[in-house]
């Protein structure tokens, strides 16, 4: 645990923090100035139901909830705080008050809580600044190369205003989606997204050898091989299939109607590398999937020339891609397709094969 001392006000915060919750706690303690303070980072997958006996009825579970989904907005007297908290020193001081975690075989939260309850020392919830929240410690990998990207599962909320499209919304609005031949086109990641998500990849480095051979895939065959990193070689296959039901799912039963399957099943699940020197595009063939989704990584015209997507039935060829736009199209038997030669530079592609 690591201590942040607040020159300012006298304090004593147990996580540490950034200039913006330091500012938001001062100005809190300026205008109560007592006791110990909770101010609002909560974990969002924190249970508030781990109370010991003392502090834990129904009621007060539900009350605390209610507090964290800011409403109503105030300074809430609370049984129970952990994590991230700020004494006022003068308890720190006094001997008598001071903090302590241990009592009997509590845990050193519960112990803290306990104590502070049972030397009438208040302890409190404010839910009227924000100070986004805490990471699970038990889930976030600071080893990864992104550990925010692999978020999804714990973090939805955050997760989502970091990675997804800003006009992904506007995909529901009433005929504002776009289709040529049956190739529907959607914003639905942002630039964050695809830059974090080609650097785990090339992090990674292990890329196929473009060989029908491919020892990663059951029959140990592909019938048209790609340069690719699967999602499950990224440890990101979870979180892929639930991206996919979370955001791709909706989007498809918007324009397939009458389609449902719901999670959506993908086994394959890959970033495609071309390269005019390596493999710079792909023969025409069906997919194996129900619909197939498409997400460009990067530009054209900046980072590679050529490049892109062609249905051979309708001569329909899709070469303007925009880097978190994704191209949606029915996989089998109707949209024969390929990849387009690049020319210069490297193109990256997202591909998932939903419903095989
Ligand atoms: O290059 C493209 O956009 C098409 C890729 C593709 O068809 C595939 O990976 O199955
Ligand atoms: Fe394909």
């Amino acid at each position: 645990m690591s201590f942040d001392l607040l020159s300012i006000m006298s304090g004593i915060s147990l996580c540490p923090l950034t200039e913006h919750s330091k500012n938001n706690f001062c100005s809190l303690l300026e205008k109560q100035n007592s006791g110990i303070r909770s101010a609002g980072p909560y974990s969002l997958k924190y249970k508030w139901s781990t109370y010991d006996g003392h502090a834990a009825t129904s009621d007060r579970v539900m009350n605390l909830n209610w507090i964290i989904m800011h409403n109503p907005l105030g300074l809430w007297n609370v049984p129970f705080i952990s994590n991230c908290y700020l004494i006022n020193a003068t308890l720190i001081k006094n001997k008598a008050t001071r903090p302590s975690y241990s009592v009997d075989d509590l845990d050193p939260d519960m112990a803290f809580a306990y104590i502070n309850r049972e030397r009438y020392i208040h302890m409190y919830v404010s839910n009227r600044l924000d100070f986004g929240h805490l990471v699970d410690p038990d889930t976030y990998n600071i080893k990864l190369t992104h550990p925010d990207f692999y978020q999804i599962l714990d973090n939805k909320f955050d997760w989502e205003k970091r990675y997804i499209h800003e006009n992904y919304s506007l995909n529901f609005h009433p005929n504002h989606q776009s289709q040529q031949a049956y190739v529907y086109w959607f914003p639905i990641a942002n630039r964050r997204f695809t830059k974090e998500l080609i650097n785990v990849v090339e992090t990674y480095g292990h890329w196929s050898d473009g060989t029908n051979h491919d020892p990663r895939l059951s029959g140990g065959y592909e019938n048209v091989p790609t340069r690719d990193i699967h999602m499950n070689q990224i440890n990101f296959e979870p979180q892929w299939l639930y991206f996919l039901k979370e955001y791709v799912r909706p989007l498809q039963e918007l324009v397939f109607t009458g389609y449902y399957h719901d999670p959506p099943r993908a086994i394959m699940n890959f970033v495609v590398r071309y390269r005019p020197d390596e493999q710079p595009s792909l023969r025409p063939h069906h997919d194996s999937s129900t619909y197939t989704i498409n997400i460009a990584l990067n530009e054209v015209g900046v980072d590679y020339e050529g490049g892109g997507c062609r249905f051979i039935r309708y001569n329909c060829s899709v070469t303007d891609t925009k880097p978190g736009w994704m191209l949606m199209h029915p996989g089998r038997l109707t949209h024969y397709h390929e990849g387009l030669k690049v020319t210069k530079g490297t193109r990256y592609i997202m591909i998932s094969f939903v419903d095989p």
